[in-house]
């Protein structure tokens, strides 16, 4: 177990699944993990209560003993979360941040002085241990800060590195990713009731098969394409299935998904660059 503390600026559902993530692994004492918020009293009370970390609403208390400051609040205000941390950030803190779209060189430009700082896409499977993340860190970021990084991200979840241009990619592929899931799962659990299934049973099939095609994905040597051919008999069932799906267009509807929500963070990382001039 590691000594060192770790801030949280912003303490909401990314913050949560990584803080469960990180207690779960032991990666820290609970308590030696300290959340801050904005305003929601009540929130950082529910945080404490069930992960027996720390809370505060003081800046220097939050990040004075801090080795690692994970930035989690919306990419809107990290502007003012960061003018107001910055009296109390300096070059031996790390700087870990999650928020999508800001670079690194806007964090140092706000901070004002050339700080290590690694930022990351994780998602919200941190809570149970299995976020797909990227990170990339700017060059005042030494090796021993980028395997600190990749050791705390890697305790709920896997953690790859990328270069910082790529971020934006990543955040629209599996930053997001899991909402497009969800929707898909929204989706079958209606048409599950509408062709007569209860609910317990059909969340119970819809689970498993996303499980069980996540896990041929990842054994299988073969291609999605043929794992998809495996199981769509030619006149069959899955057939009649895909045949609406592609008159749908929902391939092409997917993949302009995944690139409307990669622009959209490079929207937002310019918008606050702007903002930070
Ligand atoms: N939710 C996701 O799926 C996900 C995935 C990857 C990355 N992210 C990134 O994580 C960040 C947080 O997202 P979230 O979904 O947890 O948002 P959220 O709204 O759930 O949480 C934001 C937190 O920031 C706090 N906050 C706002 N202004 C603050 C300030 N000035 N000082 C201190 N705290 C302040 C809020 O009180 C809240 O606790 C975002 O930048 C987002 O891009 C989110
Ligand atoms: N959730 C955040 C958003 O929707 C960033 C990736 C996933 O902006």
């Amino acid at each position: 177990m590691k000594m060192r503390k770790i801030a949280f600026i912003g303490c909401g559902s990314m913050a949560e699944a990584m803080i469960s993530g990180i207690i779960a692994n032991n990666y820290v004492q609970a308590d030696q993990i300290t959340i801050m918020n904005k305003n929601n009293h009540e929130r950082r009370m529910e945080m404490v209560d069930k992960y027996g970390i720390r809370a505060t609403t003081d800046y220097h208390q939050l990040l004075q003993d801090a080795s690692i400051i994970v930035l989690a609040v919306k990419p809107q205000h990290i502007f003012e979360a960061l003018s107001a941390a910055k009296p109390f950030i300096n070059k031996k803190k790390l700087i870990l941040s999650v928020a999508a779209g800001i670079t690194t060189h806007t964090i140092e430009d706000i901070i004002g002085e050339a700080i290590p700082i690694v930022r990351s896409m994780p998602n919200t499977s941190a809570a149970v241990g299995k976020s797909a993340t990227a990170m990339s860190m700017n060059s005042h970021t030494s090796e021993r800060q980028i395997k600190t990084a990749k050791e705390l991200l890697e305790t709920f979840g896997n953690a790859i590195i990328v270069e910082e241009a790529q971020l934006d990619s990543v955040t629209g592929l599996s930053g997001s990713g899991p909402a497009y899931i969800y929707y898909l799962v929204e989706a079958m659990e209606e048409a599950a009731a509408k062709i007569g299934l209860d609910q317990t049973s059909a969340k119970a099939l819809i689970v498993q098969t996303l499980s069980g095609a996540a896990e041929m994905l990842q054994q299988s040597p073969k291609s999605p394409a043929t794992l998809r051919k495996e199981v769509t008999s030619p006149g069959g069932t899955t057939e009649a299935g895909l045949q609406v799906l592609q008159a749908h267009k929902v391939n092409e509807a997917i993949m302009d998904c995944i690139i409307a929500a990669s622009e959209k963070s490079k929207q937002l990382g310019k918008k606050l660059t702007a903002e930070a001039k």
